[in-house]
């Protein structure tokens, strides 16, 4: 049986090659062209289909895969695993899972809104005779074929769905990363193909909103701005604002700035870009690197008042002993970060101006989806511009622990609830000394297999206790200090007055024994003129 329709069918191929060969040896080009455009009309009109090609490689991006393409690609997996024969594997999430995609010369339907589509993977092999310096690799494409009367449901909507879901995909797999800014340019000021400004490892900080001790409405609050903005890429359009928001995160250290801002990137599921700015050049650099980074990402200066000298104009009706008392203490703590290595040397010459342009100038609004997050200990050493509303939207002040901010820490940290037995002593010293989240946090960890939640507990009040004690003690000898230095003060003003007094008496006495003599010396003129 087979072999009766083999035989049948050799004469017809052969009669089929033969025909090609004439036509393609006796039919000059232009003839070709002109039977070419016809045959395709003709077949147009009988041949309902369209097709849409997406190449893998756009001919501006020989190195980049082209974005609609890697977003078709993840876009198809779902259906390419139920449907597809030959699947291609590729890895994704720096090896850690797999995408599976179909393979070479595959096809796939899809539906949308009722209507049909159909998906072919291919490839157009390369040219092989072109002499090249490297070897050129098969082109690959997808083929989108769908009935010409859906043309304007497919261009106008089925794409655009197609792509964002695809990036949507790819956003919700991605293994996040953890940048930060490599010094200078590379290579003393060459730069060499692939060298980035930033360079990342994968980001894998365990804090999240759950772990993070702070009273419970400020909590909710954050999230819920977090996740208006990041729905909120129509109305910044509408309002003619770039899609990107400031958060200033300040207080003391050890109160959790940090720790929010990796809670926030994993809330959100957004990179991390840590600045450090005293690593950067120039305002140029920080343009450069502002450029360089993606949408939905977070971008972190920490310690911004000990990066630059950013202090602005100072409140000046202040008192000038809190002034100075302060400043003292401020600038100790800043000497403390330097000695820890913390804030580097000030080699960099960005300025100002150059960090506001960085936040909010015309380069900001490049790529959207963005979180600018500044932390400092000393929120009135920054100037005012760069802290205003606008560029730093929403201030968080991070402070003390607070008793919903230990409830928090011993549920993670032992596991208690409300109801223990110590939390009512905790909540009153909690009321009366101060203490950072990270030092409770520390008191509350477990040293060895043998503590359990009372000893942990009871070690917390002891240093809650200390903390008072200290505080007490301190408040004492500042009063003393104080005392003392206003008794100086008011020694010194008598002292003053009492010297001034002298000296008033004295000129008295000078003026009063020269109108003497004077008048002496007048009596005695007169004499001599008389004599
Ligand atoms: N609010 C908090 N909730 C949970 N843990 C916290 C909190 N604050 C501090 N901690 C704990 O203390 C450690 C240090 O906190 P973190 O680094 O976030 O402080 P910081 O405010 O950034 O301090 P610095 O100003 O010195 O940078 C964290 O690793 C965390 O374990
Ligand atoms: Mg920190």
């Amino acid at each position: 049986m087979m072999q009766d329709v083999w035989t049948q069918l050799g004469p017809t191929i052969a009669a089929i090659m033969f025909s090609w060969t004439m036509y393609q040896n006796y039919f000059p080009h232009e003839l070709r062209g002109h039977i070419r455009r016809y045959t395709d009309k003709l077949v147009s009109y009988f041949y309902p289909y369209m097709h849409i090609i997406f190449h893998e490689y756009e001919s501006e991006g020989w190195f980049e895969r082209s974005k609609a393409y890697v977003a078709i690609e993840r876009y198809l997996s779902k259906n390419s695993c139920t449907q597809a024969k030959r699947l291609k594997a590729n890895t994704v999430k720096d090896g850690q899972s797999l995408v599976l995609t179909m393979d070479d010369h595959e096809e796939i339907t899809d539906e949308y809104k009722g209507e049909k589509v159909w998906w072919i993977s291919s490839q157009q092999a390369a040219n092989r005779q072109t002499i090249a310096l490297w070897k050129e690799d098969d082109k690959r494409y997808f083929k989108l074929k769908f009935h010409r009367k859906h043309r304007e449901l497919i261009t106008n909507s089925y794409l655009k769905y197609v792509l964002d879901e695809g990036k949507a995909i790819s956003v919700r797999e991605r293994q996040r990363k953890l940048y930060t800014n490599n010094k200078g340019e590379a290579g003393g000021g060459y730069r060499y193909r692939g060298w980035r400004m930033w360079s990342g490892v994968v980001f894998e900080h365990p804090s999240t909103f759950d772990t993070l001790a702070m009273d419970p409405n400020k909590k909710q609050e954050i999230m819920d701005d977090l996740q208006t903005f990041s729905k909120s890429k129509d109305y910044y359009a509408k309002i003619g604002k770039a899609w990107k928001r400031g958060y200033l995160l300040y207080g003391p250290p050890g109160t959790g700035k940090s720790s929010m801002i990796a809670a926030m990137a994993n809330f959100m599921q957004y990179d991390v870009y840590d600045l450090e700015l005293t690593s950067v050049k120039d305002n140029t650099e920080l343009r450069k690197l502002l450029i360089d980074t993606t949408s939905k990402s977070i971008i972190v200066i920490e310690d911004i008042d000990c990066s630059l000298d950013l202090t602005g104009q100072r409140e000046k009706n202040k008192k000038k002993d809190e002034e100075d008392n302060k400043e003292k203490n401020e600038n100790d703590a800043i000497k403390e970060k330097l000695k820890r290595g913390e804030a580097k040397e000030k080699q960099s010459e960005v300025t100002l101006s150059g960090l506001l342009n960085f936040i909010d100038g015309l380069w900001s609004a490049i790529g959207g989806e963005r979180l600018i997050v500044f932390t400092t200990n000393y929120v009135e050493k920054l100037d005012p511009a760069l802290i205003r509303r606008g560029r730093m939207d929403k201030h968080i002040v991070l402070s003390y622990c607070c008793f919903e901010s230990f409830k928090v820490l011993a549920h993670n940290y032992l596991d208690v609830v409300e109801s223990y037995v110590h939390f009512p002593e905790i909540r009153r010293l909690l009321g009366e000394a101060n203490m950072t989240p990270a030092d409770i946090a520390e008191n509350l960890m477990p040293k060895s297999s043998k503590e359990n939640a009372d000893t942990c507990l009871e070690r917390l009040i002891k240093a809650l206790e200390t903390a008072k004690e200290e505080a007490k003690l301190k408040a004492e000898k500042e009063e003393e200090e104080k005392a003392k230095a206003e008794k100086e003060k008011e020694e010194k003003e008598e002292k003053k007055k009492e010297v001034a007094a002298t000296e008033e008496a004295k000129n008295a006495d000078g003026v009063n024994e020269k109108d003497k003599s004077e008048s002496n010396g007048a009596k005695e003129n007169g004499d001599v003129s008389k004599g």
